[in-house]
């Protein structure tokens, strides 16, 4: 039996089109990055914890896997992670305005036995972003618990110039590398 170590109501969303049943986890994992931690070992570390973490929660269920998954944005090697409030989401959407940032999803299968990991990386291009768009968007909500200020699956796709890689992985859950990893535990055909 699957189960998603996630509160994110678009990663329960995007697992569930890939057709297959899964449980829910309700986890709250700590996400600080350490001091001399790179971007990409903090996502993975992160992605690998909640698994772990949910793993402990159904041990006890003969062929438990459970998966975690972790989302930032990064930009010039900074990682902007869900914004504290309006102030800290309005510095990270004036540093994205008129750049090319990456958004790094990595994706965590765990069993009592057997571990697993898959990452997705993507380039996104935000179009320059007036003062009165930035406000725009806080004034819409959207921003709140999304890595970087931002969800592509709203209104700020408008802002979108271009996007280089996983749609779904910036939402939060690559599909092919998640499809791909529940293939090699032998959860999907
Ligand atoms: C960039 C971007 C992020 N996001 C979301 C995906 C993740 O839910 C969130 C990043 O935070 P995460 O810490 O990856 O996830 P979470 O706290 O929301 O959920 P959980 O740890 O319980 O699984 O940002 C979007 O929905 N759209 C986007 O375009």
């Amino acid at each position: 039996m699957l189960h998603l170590a996630s509160r994110s109501p678009r990663r329960a969303e995007l697992l569930a089109r890939l057709g297959l049943e899964f449980g829910l986890l309700d986890l709250d994992v700590p996400e600080q990055q350490g001091a001399t931690e790179a971007a990409s070992d903090y996502v993975r570390r992160v992605a690998r914890e909640k698994a772990g973490a949910g793993l402990l929660e159904v041990v006890a269920v003969p062929g438990a896997v459970v998966l975690g998954s972790d989302t930032e944005v990064i930009l010039d090697g900074r990682v902007f992670g869900k914004p504290a409030d309006a102030i800290d989401a309005a510095a990270m959407l004036r540093a994205l305005s008129g750049r090319t940032h990456e958004v790094l999803t990595a994706v965590s299968l765990v069993s009592a036995g057997r571990e697993a990991q898959a990452a997705s990386l993507t380039n996104v291009t935000v179009e320059p972003l007036s003062d009165a768009d930035i406000q725009r968007y806080l004034d819409s909500g959207d921003w709140q618990g999304k890595a970087g200020a931002y969800a592509i699956q709203g209104r700020f796709e408008a802002h979108v110039e271009r996007l280089d890689g996983s749609y779904s992985g910036v939402m939060g859950l690559p599909l092919r590398e998640t499809a791909g990893l529940l293939r090699a535990f032998g959860l999907l055909p």
